[in-house]
């Protein structure tokens, strides 16, 4: 079923009919237990009136996002970024709760002689946990910055390895690093960001891989600003991995989202000239090279996008390749 839409800035997304329509199947279909609506925030009034007419609980970009987040935050740090990036949903709950009490709340109500309305009051409190999880945040990362300080003073060089989300971080540095836990040397660092993992490159040199947090386009704005302290740390590397899902249908959109946000992140020019692109789960994409001839030498242009590639192959296949790959 296909309907159409407002403009996602208007109070009531859909027109009268197709609401109409929406709720009929809805609450027809047992099975819709949470309807997710795929515009970025939705204003609280409109999300409590779709889901008082649907009877079921309805989600944006942002409550979806900050949902995974919530899940998978295992340090303090990502649970404090966490809850600092809840503080805009919680306050614009506490606004439309105030609204919906009506002229009686607003106000003219004080709570118990404080000369504070309820809303001020609750505003108040909010300020206050704001401040309680950035104190918090900025501790932890001044511990963090003392600590990357002693990494450099160790003379690690730092591989950053960064990409969309799900293209295979971390199961690269799995590659590259072997079982992190069963070499004794990284208890050294055992302290540190879960995130950093010792490797050997194969000219005997130790790197650090830091798994980072993965990116996604239009990920709501407060949730971007809550995570990008951890991604300052990129800055910080001396090379940074580009991994990217090369077998998704989106993945130059994919390439393009990244690189506008490594460059939001105001790195220095060398750091992002020297980036090295990986292209990962070739094994999903069809009809490549590898499958059908002998690739003896790849020698990629970056600037162009483009690889020169030296192959033995059938005539057959060359002809196809071609078609593939005109000029
Ligand atoms: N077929 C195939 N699957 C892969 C490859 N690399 C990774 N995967 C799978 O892709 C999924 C995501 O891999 P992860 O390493 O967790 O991806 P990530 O980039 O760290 O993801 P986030 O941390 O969520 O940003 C996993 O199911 C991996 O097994 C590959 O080369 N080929
Ligand atoms: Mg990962």
């Amino acid at each position: 079923m296909v309907v159409p839409t407002k403009t996602p800035d208007k109070k009531l997304i859909f027109g009268r009919g197709t609401l109409e329509q929406l709720t009929e199947r809805i609450r027809g279909s047992p099975e819709i237990t949470s309807v997710f609506l795929n515009v970025e925030r939705l204003a609280t009034p409109t999300k409590k009136d779709l889901e008082a007419a649907w009877r079921v609980p309805v989600f944006d970009r942002f409550t979806v996002v900050l949902h995974i987040f919530r899940c998978n935050a295992r340090t303090k740090e990502a649970r404090l970024q966490v809850a600092l990036a809840e503080l805009p949903l919680l306050r614009s709950h506490v606004k439309s709760n105030v609204a919906h009490l009506g002229g009686r709340g607003r106000s003219s109500r004080y709570t118990m002689g404080s000369g504070e309305s309820f809303l001020q009051l609750q505003q108040r409190l909010l300020r206050d946990r704001e401040a309680k999880i950035q104190k918090a945040l900025e501790r932890l990362r001044c511990k963090r910055r003392l600590l990357g300080q002693q990494r450099r003073r160790k003379e690690f060089p730092v591989v950053s390895v960064v990409g969309y989300t799900n293209c295979g971080k971390t199961t690269l540095i799995k590659a590259l690093t072997g079982d992190a836990a069963i070499q004794p040397r990284n208890q050294l660092f055992a302290t540190l960001d879960i995130t950093a993992h010792a490797g050997r490159l194969p000219s005997a040199l130790t790197v650090l891989y830091m798994d980072t947090i993965g990116f996604l386009s239009q990920l709501p704005h407060s949730l971007v600003e809550s995570f990008s302290a951890t991604l300052q740390d990129v800055a910080h590397s001396d090379l940074i991995v580009h991994v990217r899902d090369v077998s998704h249908p989106e993945t130059e959109l994919q390439k393009a989202s990244v690189l506008s946000a490594l460059r939001g992140l105001g790195l220095p020019d060398a750091l992002l000239e020297s980036m090295v692109e990986v292209h990962n789960k070739v094994d999903l994409v069809p009809g490549w090279l590898h499958q059908e001839a002998t690739v003896q030498a790849v020698d990629v242009i970056p600037e162009a996008g483009a690889a020169d590639v030296k192959v033995i192959i059938s005539d057959s296949a060359y002809g196809r390749f071609r078609k593939l790959f005109p000029g």
